[in-house]
């Protein structure tokens, strides 16, 4: 599929980076994301090291055995024409700080989004050293098994937030009624990931459509048997718990 077809959205776009990426390289991309049309810009809080044992993930010098070499070398990042970049991810470097975000800060006057964070302890660090949004969510979950659910931290992290950032959850949202209790629990919006992956798998752009729609029409439903007709209605008074 060409490049501007897999672009195109209606949607805000957000630069999706990792900052253990050499900092030579983010000093190009990030200060043209705005001119490129992306909104925001998003950081992976990952963990500093793999996983000791079952890690699920092939390294990427495994998993870049399995593609072929020329579609390596033409590899680019979307839309920035930055040709060839494939960027290792050094994960046991243990040289990412919150620090990291205030460099990023100096880049761009986009909004920057922390994805990763569970707890309000962290969500406060964020915003302290320049972060806009934060999104929930068990980064962690891939290397400790008893990580807390998304969802479950939700709550605290927007009452820690309180209006200082934008608020998304991520992770595990499958149909309309998680959408629901996202919003009242206090998410300014939800993120999808495999739901989309089996939509596109089963039926390319209709079936991600299908995906989406299908979420659409459950969250409708589900609001109607709360009574509610926007999403702007949507509270916590819906939820068993108070
Ligand atoms: C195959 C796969 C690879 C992913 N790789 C990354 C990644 O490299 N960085 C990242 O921040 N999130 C990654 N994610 C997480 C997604 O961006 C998204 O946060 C997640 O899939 C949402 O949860 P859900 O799949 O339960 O809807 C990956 C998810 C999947 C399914």
């Amino acid at each position: 599929m060409p490049e501007e077809k897999v672009l195109q959205t209606l949607g805000p776009k957000f630069l999706h980076i990792y900052l253990t990426t050499p900092i030579e390289i983010l000093e190009q991309i990030v200060p043209q994301a705005d001119k490129k049309g992306y909104r925001a810009i998003v950081i992976t809080c990952d963990p500093p090291h793999e996983r000791i044992r079952d890690f699920v993930l092939p390294l990427f010098e495994e998993a870049s055995k399995n593609i072929d070499p020329d579609l390596m070398k033409n590899m680019s990042i979307p839309n920035l024409n930055i040709p060839g970049i494939i960027v290792k991810q050094p994960f046991g470097t243990g040289s990412v700080t919150w620090a990291n975000i205030e460099c990023l800060r100096k880049l761009t006057q986009l909004p920057i989004i922390c994805k990763g964070i569970l707890s309000p302890i962290d969500a406060e660090l964020a915003i302290k050293y320049g972060a806009n949004g934060i999104i929930v969510r068990p980064a962690l979950h891939i290397i400790i098994d008893t990580a807390p659910p998304a969802i479950g931290c939700l709550e605290d992290v927007v009452n820690a937030v309180d209006g200082r950032a934008e608020v998304f959850v991520d992770t595990g949202i499958r149909t309309g009624t998680d959408v629901l209790k996202a919003l009242a629990l206090g998410a300014r919006a939800v993120l999808i990931g495999q739901p989309i992956l089996y939509g596109l798998a089963c039926g390319g752009q209709d079936g991600v459509r299908r995906v989406l729609d299908i979420l659409k029409r459950e969250l409708v439903y589900d609001m109607a048997c709360c009574g509610l007709t926007s999403i702007d209605q949507i509270n916590k008074d819906i939820l068993y718990k108070h």
